[in-house]
This record gives structure tokens, sequence and C-alpha cells, in this order.
């Protein structure tokens, strides 16, 4: 038998004074799944991820949140779950383990000490547990938030942007603790504007207008987009980029330093706009399936299109 999914909710809609800024949202997230959640900034993940984790009642719509119902039962949805926000409160002049102390006293837990113990243990900061929180680098900083979310034990993890302005090297160490975590059945469903975190998720939702668009694994979203992706390479490729987005059967054309990637749906009209530039010595072609970001893009300007 499948187990039940963690989150389930149907067609939640949220509005403030005359906006809709969620309309419909349907997802469901299983257990131990990390559930990526991209979209325009304003486009309506953080009032999703709100009404999921009981914080905020929706005007429409229905679910379970850990098999409690999200309506009726927020308040104990907000004790199991830990929330990380965009912006976490940390006391600088404290250190990591003070901080994770205070937490614990203020939410009432019992058992402190073995609480925030393993915390720091599995987060790996026992070594640093007495270093101030303010002289921590980002990073190190966006794990002690993880660990204070942790404290009470939740089943769902519920990120908010938690790397947002932090360096590669040590988004990649969080990530590798959000996978660990997830490896040991913990749900985690996380918003994030970076494409090499929407790769590292189980399942993706992209949201726009408060819409959900796109809904699926990583590869199937790029199957999905029907989208076919040359790559021209070449120190003079760029050049080509002003010409190609003029031609009708070119639908998106992504800049990178020494190369494009052109995109569209019809592939040889695609082809068809390139085959002009084939002959030319400098440049290399090369076609294939389209990068996340390209189908992202596309979503969007699709969206914009759509709505305006
Ligand atoms: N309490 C509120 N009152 C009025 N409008 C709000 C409120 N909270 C959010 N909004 C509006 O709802 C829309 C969606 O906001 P939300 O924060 O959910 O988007 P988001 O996708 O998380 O954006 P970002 O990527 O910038 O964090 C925005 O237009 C925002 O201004």
């Amino acid at each position: 038998m499948t187990a039940a999914p963690v989150i389930d909710v149907e067609a939640l809609t949220k509005r403030f004074g005359s906006k809709v800024v969620v309309d419909q949202l349907s997802i469901k997230v299983a257990k131990g799944e990390i559930y990526g959640f991209l979209g325009p900034n304003g486009s309506g993940k953080t009032t999703s991820i709100r009404m999921m984790c009981g914080l905020l009642t929706p005007d429409g719509g229905r679910g379970h949140t850990l098999g409690l119902d999200i309506v009726k039962q927020a308040a104990a949805i907000k004790r199991e779950v830990g929330y990380m926000t965009q912006r976490f409160g940390l006391y600088e002049d404290l250190s990591i383990r003070e901080n994770l102390d205070f937490v614990a006293r203020i939410y009432g837990m019992d058992r402190r000490t073995q609480r925030v113990d393993a915390a720091l243990e599995r987060l790996g900061l026992v070594e640093r547990q007495k270093q101030l929180a303010g002289s921590l680098s980002g990073g190190w900083k966006q794990r002690l938030a993880l660990a204070a979310c942790m404290l009470h034990e939740p089943r769902l993890l519920l990120l908010d942007e938690p790397t947002a302005g932090v360096d590669p090297k040590a988004r990649r160490d969080f990530w590798d603790e959000i996978h660990k975590l997830a490896a040991e059945g913990i749900t985690v469903l996380v918003s994030t504007h970076y494409m090499d975190e929407a790769e590292r998720c189980h399942r993706l939702g992209y949201i726009a207008y408060g819409r959900l668009l796109a809904n699926g694994t990583p590869a199937e979203l790029v199957a999905r987009s029907g989208l076919h992706t040359w790559t021209i390479e070449g120190a003079k490729a760029g050049e080509l980029a002003a010409e190609l987005e003029q031609h009708p059967a070119v639908e998106l054309v992504t800049r990178f330093g020494n190369s494009l990637h052109v995109s569209g749906r019809d592939a040889p009209a695609l082809q068809g706009a390139l085959a002009p530039h084939q002959q030319c010595p400098d440049l290399r072609f090369s076609n294939g399936l389209p990068a996340l970001e390209d189908v992202f893009i596309h979503l969007m300007r699709q969206s914009a299109d759509n709505f305006r």
C-alpha cells in the first residue's frame, strides 16, 4: 500500500483585497520527497506555503498536511512542521548552542539538552557550537536556522528560499543536508530561484500569477515543454543572438559566455532558422534537450502573454 501524501491540497485559493494571489492550486507531495517550488517574484509561492502549514487560512479549496485538515486543524499543523522563512531571526550575540537552546525554551520543549545535541549533530554543528551566530558566514547561519526548525523533530520541512544570497559551495552543502533528511523520511517543500537547486528536487512545481503551470520531475518538465534546443558555441556566437531572436521559429535565445541556447517547438523550422549560419567556420552547432532554465523562462514568457 502506498502511504498517504504528506501534503495533499486541492484548489487552494487566496485573495488579498480584490487580487487573487493563489488561484486553484492543487499539489500532492509524498513522504521523503523533495518538492521544489519555482516561479517569478510575487507569483504566490510564500502565500501557498503559508496556507499549507496552517499560518494562513485559504479563501477557497481544501486539503491536508501531515494528515491534518489545513483549515480546521491549522494549529496542530503549525506544531508539526518546520518552517524556515526567507528572513529568520538569530541572536547574533549568542552562540550556536545558545541560540538553539533559546528556541527550545521559548517553545517550552521537553528534553532540551537532548534535542539541542541531536540538532547540532544532525546539521554538523557540534564543533562550532560555541561560535557566536554573528560571526558565522551566510551558509553556516542558514544551517543554524535549519537546525532551529528541526528541534521539535518535524516530519515536514517548508523552506522558503532558504539559500537566497548564499555562495554556491555553501548552497551545495546545505542541499546535501536536505537530501540526507529526505533519505531519513522527512518531506521537504522548498522554494527557490536557483536552477541548480531545482535540478536537485525530486519533483517541481512552477507557479506564475498564482497558478501552477507545470508539475513533475525535472525530466518530465523538460520533455513536456516540447522545446528543441540548439547550442551554438564559439567566440562570435553572441553576435547571432539579436538576429535569431527576430526569427518566427525561434521562441527563446539564452546567452552564455561563449555560447547561445536557441529554442523553439517546431524542430524543422528552427533548423531552417539556423541553416544560413551553419557553414560559419568559427561556430559549432549541436542540438538536444533544453536546460531546465530554458523551460522555465519559456513558461514565464508564455504565462505573461496569457495573462496580459
Ligand atoms: N499580507 C498580504 N497582504 C496583501 N498582499 C500580499 C500579502 N502577502 C502577499 N501579498 C501579495 O501577494 C502576492 C504573492 O506574494 P508571495 O509572497 O506569495 O509571492 P512569492 O512567489 O513568494 O514571491 P517571492 O519570490 O518574491 O518571495 C504579491 O503580489 C504580494 O505582494
